[in-house]
């Protein structure tokens, strides 16, 4: 009884051959490369076997380790498969169709017709399925076959076979559940099976459906039920693992495989039921005919359609009658049907799967958008956030607050994210483990401006204090220091570590331009610089000059402060006006408990003075914050640097660092308390130092002014020496005198009259003894843009043009007025300095000497004179008649001093303040 091939054609299996096909790029290529393993190995050990039962076979032996296409030539014949299957179960193919001798070796191997092919391999695959074996296609021994399937049949065959040798008849390993045999009956294998149940497997996803009996076993034809499993399945399996966005396009690609094979299949199946309806037309012979028919008709009985199998379609020949369409016809037209309604399926899917891509790219575009939002929602908060921060920065600014940073140091020797004794940190506060004896470990936080942990880096520490940096281009002074005990990273903060790299630069290291403007630290260098390589230079310089030495709480402590200051100076190229500022960036040495740092001699000596110039700047600091009227800033030189920074108009910014060592947290508790301390400290706005245009060229020529009255210093050394001297004194007057040249028509003093003379004789030693208070004048002078009432060191200063160690004497300003006045010309003198005033005014008033006269001269000049003036009154007032006199130019009493030689020595004495009062305003 012969059985026709059998054809199917389930979506499964199409889908599953899709797979195979185009598995790359569909499904994991992971999976597909051990899978490929997997199979070589099993492979291996099928071809192993086989030649271990069957040896050479037609000249020619299985290789040991044959690739898939030298496996499926090697059994294409059916002959070593025969064979094999004779050895295990003898007489199982009793008819086994050997290679002629003449041997003419195909190309692919099989010597014999392809007829005898299939007839060795039928008979195998017949055996098989009686013994309840797996089995396989006869198209899988053909080229783009399944080996895989030929294999698992070897190795169940294998395993069947080992069971009989151990006694255990007909049981086999790679079976699961043997099937009775169903000799005849079309062989129809379950093909997605296998394939489905090691992609289940390998993904684990039903791990219920495995079975225990077939752990470790190639895979079988069917799982417990015998179904089939589901597209849904198989597809989800594709899918598994796939990205959202990529499903789409699978799933297009998968549909458009599945119809091509589709179609390829239904071609194929097409011309293969001509060619069977061809080769089957019924015979002319009647006898024949007869024959035939009989066969047909038992055939036709062995037609069956499992059960299981219903997704499956089949056909087989069937014997026509006459008149109605024949079996295969109906299944034909069953399939093409089918075909087209799955042609319709897919048609559907298509446009479905069109329908969801344009929704899924208009949820994809809302999504950009939604997501655009957002992240414009999240840079707007950023931008809020530095809005914050700036008007912080701002208010701070206002009130004038110490900013205070803490840095804590990594701990030494330690994992980076250990923290020692600190307990968190977060981005303005800071919060340390207290440990106490009961066990019970208390908790204490500190809040400052901005908190840096240790393991934040040079440039981020750089980037919050930049803008203060920066504020010195603005024409701010600003000082920056570091506090902190020793060995907790001062010097890291402000120069870096030993090794200098472009990320490890300290705070210093930022500097621009600066130009020199004055010293105030004692033996320090002002050096112009015109580049940042200069500043680098100096720094390195002043670095080698620092005291360092190691103790046992630092290798590199620094014996000293370090200050660096650098000035900037700017001008705006339009308006003229010219900005000023300065920096202070200051490395204090650490306070250190000499105990612990086990200091002797020399480095005991620098410990204590380091430790006495801190605990006087603790009680700057203590004074300060308590809004003391004194403020001890002389007690030692760090505070005298300071005071500026810490009492002044500056920014200020204190670094304050500590380490997280258990063994350090006394000294840690101690400095943040002094921190929070200073950040409670108002010093009140900064102030920026902007002069304008023309007070910028009035202190240029007050310094050519300086540089003058220096060169006369000497000169009047002289007269000083001899201010006691009558005869200097009488020289002095006629010198005067003739200063003075009465104009015509005025009332002239006898300038030989002894009583008057007596008289000027008492007036002039009366001013000398009178010593003229610089704070006492400039309290009365209109309040200066730096000056701070009460402030002595401070007025004095402002007494500029003077030498501010000097107290100047009313006899003093004499002879400047003398020295300056005798040797020049006044008139040409005072219109230079003061083009404001015509040269007339300024000649009439130093030329008059008639009272009414200079007062006239004084009214005549224009409002902005007038204040100028009002100094000069005042000043005249305050040191002519200590009180007595009016302190405005209307003043009744002077209109009434009638006596002459009062009014000449007022006269005469007010001109001489009037001139040197000129002098003053230049300076200031
Ligand atoms: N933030 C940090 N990151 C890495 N190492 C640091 C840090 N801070 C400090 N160190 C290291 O700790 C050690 C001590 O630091 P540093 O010399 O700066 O302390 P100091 O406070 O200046 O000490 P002293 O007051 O004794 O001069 C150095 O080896 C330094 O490189």
């Amino acid at each position: 009884m012969a059985s026709e091939p059998t054809f199917s054609l389930s979506v499964v299996s199409v889908v599953q051959d899709v797979l195979q096909k185009h598995g790359n790029s569909l499904s994991d290529i992971d999976l597909a490369s051990r899978k490929a393993e997997e199979a070589s190995l099993r492979r291996n050990e099928a071809a192993r076997w086989l030649q271990k039962m069957v040896g050479v076979v037609g000249g020619k032996e299985m290789p040991v380790e044959p690739t898939e296409e030298d496996f499926r030539i090697a059994l294409r014949n059916g002959i070593i498969l025969c064979n094999a299957l004779n050895k295990v179960q003898p007489g199982a193919v009793p008819k086994v169709v050997e290679a002629p001798c003449d041997n003419v070796i195909i190309p692919d191997g099989a010597a014999l017709s392809t007829y005898q092919c299939f007839e060795n391999v039928r008979n195998f695959l017949v055996t098989m399925e009686e013994m309840g074996l797996p089995t396989f296609e006869v198209s899988d021994l053909e080229e783009g076959g399944k080996s895989s399937r030929i294999v698992i049949c070897v190795l169940a065959l294998k395993s069947y076979s080992e069971g009989k040798l151990g006694g255990k008849n007909g049981s086999w390993k790679y079976g699961g559940n043997p099937k009775p045999p169903t000799l005849g009956k079309l062989i129809v294998r379950k093909s997605s099976e296998p394939f489905m149940r090691s992609l289940i497997l390998s993904r684990g996803m039903f791990p219920s459906d495995h079975n225990p009996s077939n752990n470790g076993d190639v895979g079988h034809d069917r799982n417990e039920e015998g179904s089939i499993p589901s597209l849904n399945l198989l597809v989800r399996e594709i899918l598994y693992g796939k990205k959202l966005e990529d499903i789409p396009i699978v799933v297009g690609s998968l549909l458009s495989k599945v119809m091509e094979e589709f179609e390829q299949r239904m071609l194929i199946q097409q011309e293969m039921l001509k060619t069977t309806q061809e080769k089957k037309a019924p015979p002319q012979d009647s006898n024949v005919k007869e024959a035939y028919d009989n066969e047909k008709m038992e055939e036709a009985e062995d037609v069956e359609v499992k059960p299981n199998e219903c997704s499956d379609l089949k056909y087989n020949d069937v014997k026509e009658s006459s008149g109605q369409p024949s079996k295969q016809q109906k299944l034909a037209q069953q399939q093409i049907e089918n075909f087209e309604e799955l042609k319709m399926m897919v048609h559907q899917t298509k446009t479905g799967m069109q329908v969801l891509q344009e929704n899924y790219r208009e949820d994809f575009i809302y999504l950009c958008k939604h997501l655009d939002s957002l992240a414009s929602a999240a840079s707007g908060y950023q931008n809020v956030l530095k809005e914050n921060r700036k008007l912080y920065n701002q208010l701070q600014d206002l009130k004038g607050n110490i900013r205070v940073y803490c840095r804590v140091r990594p701990l030494i020797g330690g994992h980076p994210n250990h923290y020692g004794t600190i307990n968190n940190i977060d981005e303005e506060s800071i919060s340390l483990i207290i440990p106490s004896k009961n066990g019970k470990d208390g908790k204490k936080t500190f809040s400052f401006d901005r908190v840096f942990g240790p393991s934040v880096t040079q440039g981020e520490v750089f980037s919050d204090t930049q803008p203060l940096i920066r504020s010195v281009l603005d024409g701010y002074n600003v000082c920056i220091f570091a506090y902190g005990q020793t060995g907790s990273g001062k010097t890291h903060t402000m120069s870096g570590p030993n090794k200098l790299t472009e990320e490890t630069l300290g705070v210093n290291y930022q500097i621009r331009n600066t130009s020199h403007n004055g010293i105030n630290v004692p033996d320090a260098n002002l050096v112009p610089v015109s580049s940042p390589s200069d500043v680098l230079n100096l720094m390195n310089l002043g670095q080698k000059n620092r005291a360092v030495s190691s103790t046992a709480l630092n290798d590199r402590s620094s014996r000293s402060h370090s200050c660096l200051t650098v000035h900037v100076q700017g001008r705006e190229f339009a308006s003229g006006n010219s900005l000023r500022g300065c920096i202070h960036l200051v490395d204090l040495a650490g306070s250190e408990r000499v105990d612990k740092s086990e200091v002797t001699g020399d480095r005991l000596k620098e410990a204590q003075h380091i430790n006495k110039s801190l605990s006087a700047l603790g009680d700057v600091i203590a004074s300060l914050a308590q809004k003391q009227s004194h403020v001890p800033y002389r007690n030692s030189k760090l505070t005298q640097l300071l005071q500026d920074s810490l009492g002044g108009q500056a920014k200020t910014l204190m670094f304050v660092h500590i380490s997280p060592e258990p063994e350090a947290l006394g000294e840690t508790i101690s400095t943040l308390k002094f921190a929070e301390r200073v950040s409670t400290i108002e010093l009140g706005a900064a102030r920026v130092n902007k002069d304008s245009g023309d007070v910028k060229e009035l202190k240029e020529q007050i310094a050519s002014l300086k540089a003058t009255l220096a060169k006369k210093d000497g000169e009047l050394q002289y007269y000083k020496q001899s201010a006691n001297n009558i005869a200097e004194i009488s020289n002095l007057k006629s010198q005067l005198s003739s200063l003075v040249r009465p104009t015509s028509g005025s009332r002239k003093l006898p300038r030989d009259d002894s009583s008057s003379l007596e008289e000027q004789k008492k007036a002039t030693s009366k001013l000398k003894r009178r010593s003229l208070d610089p704070s006492e004048i400039c309290r009365n002078l209109p309040l200066r843009e730096n000056r701070k009432n009460g402030d002595n060191e401070l007025v004095s200063r402002d007494w500029v043009g003077m030498d501010v160690k000097r107290n100047p004497t009313a006899d003093d300003i004499l002879r400047e007025h003398w020295e300056t006045e005798s040797k020049e010309s006044c008139s040409p003198r005072l219109s230079h300095t003061f083009p404001l005033y015509s040269s007339k005014i300024c000649m009439e008033m130093a030329t008059t000497n008639d009272f009414d006269e200079l007062e006239l001269a004084t009214s005549e000049c224009s409002e902005s004179d007038a204040s100028w003036l009002s100094h000069v009154h005042i000043l005249k007032a305050t040191t002519y008649s200590n009180g007595s006199m009016s302190k405005t130019k209307k003043s009744p009493n002077l209109r009434q001093a009638k006596s002459q030689e009062n009014r000449y020595l007022y006269k005469h004495f007010m001109l001489l303040l009037f001139s040197s009062r000129i002098i003053l305003l230049i300076i200031n």
